[in-house]
């Protein structure tokens, strides 16, 4: 099968570093994978994230997502990107001065979803990680935690088939925790392809991931594969709740009016 995301042999070092982030990097996550990128404290989990995003470039390797370079992408692909790719950053990356709703719908006008589809996508969304789509609370007067949540709305609205998270748990108490990876198995259990950056061991022993992707110091120094589902997903399975939040895309949904507008992806064309 061939993989969704795969790295051969990525190096990158920021400016004069004595040290690599990332240090000769190979790895390959098939379809439908859940996996968890661990390690500690400036070990290159945030550089690899943003490598495959092409927002940081390679010093050298390749970064294919379904099978694309994407660091040469044309210009006119890049939406190509941004519509294959879901992203929780670890700062968030929000509109501070706009509601959640706003956020969750300039993202989808901007990946250019058509406008009847917006606001029931947006308002889905929010719901579904316990933000109130009604809210007009700009997102500064927001907690950290509900933050979060609007950030990983505004990444699953647009229902793309990888999801990248940084952190999406880190500042969430355990209930909370507990929702949003009860949410993430909903989207994997839709198909979703997840890699998500983590420390925390909640997120490790219940998240239901398939595989833990380990870095040290820039390198991978170790590739497991998960065996036992965690019960609470067992528990979903068992209820057979329905899963609407992620589908495949449907290019229909999409207009061909070309955008161009800087966002906090990216510059999308
Ligand atoms: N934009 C940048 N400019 C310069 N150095 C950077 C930049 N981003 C990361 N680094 C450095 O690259 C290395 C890897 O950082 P990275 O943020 O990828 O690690 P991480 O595993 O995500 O850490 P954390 O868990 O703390 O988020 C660190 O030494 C860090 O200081």
């Amino acid at each position: 099968m061939a993989a969704i995301i795969e790295l051969s042999r990525v190096t990158k070092t920021y400016g004069r570093a004595p040290q690599p982030a990332l240090a000769d990097v190979s790895l390959r996550i098939e379809q439908g994978e859940f996996a968890l990128l661990m390690g500690p404290s400036g070990a290159g989990k945030s550089t690899l994230l943003s490598l495959i995003m092409a927002m940081e470039q390679p010093d050298r390797g390749t970064i294919r997502v379904a099978g694309r370079d994407v660091h040469r992408l044309t210009r006119a692909s890049i939406p190509y990107l941004r519509r294959n790719l879901g992203a929780v950053f670890q700062d968030f990356k929000l509109l501070p001065e706009a509601t959640p709703l706003e956020n969750v719908r300039l993202t989808l006008a901007v990946l250019g979803l058509r406008r009847r589809d917006v606001l029931a996508r947006a308002r889905e969304a929010l719901a579904r990680v316990g933000i109130d789509p009604r809210s007009r609370k700009p997102v500064r007067c927001m907690s950290g935690g509900e933050q979060q949540r609007v950030a990983l709305a505004r990444a699953l609205a647009g229902r793309p088939p990888i999801l990248l998270a940084d952190e999406p748990t880190g500042n969430l108490d355990p209930a909370l925790t507990r929702d949003i990876l009860r949410a993430l198995s909903l989207v994997r259990a839709a198909g979703t392809t997840i890699l998500l950056a983590t420390h925390d061991p909640v997120v490790y022993h219940h998240a239901g991931a398939s595989r833990v992707l380990h870095l040290e110091m820039g390198r991978l120094t170790e590739d497991r594969v998960l065996e036992r589902a965690p019960s609470f997903v067992a528990e979903l399975d068992a209820q057979g709740e329905p899963i609407d939040l992620l589908a495949a895309i449907d290019d229909d949904e999409f207009s061909d009016e070309p955008l161009l507008v800087d966002t906090p992806l990216g510059e999308v064309a």
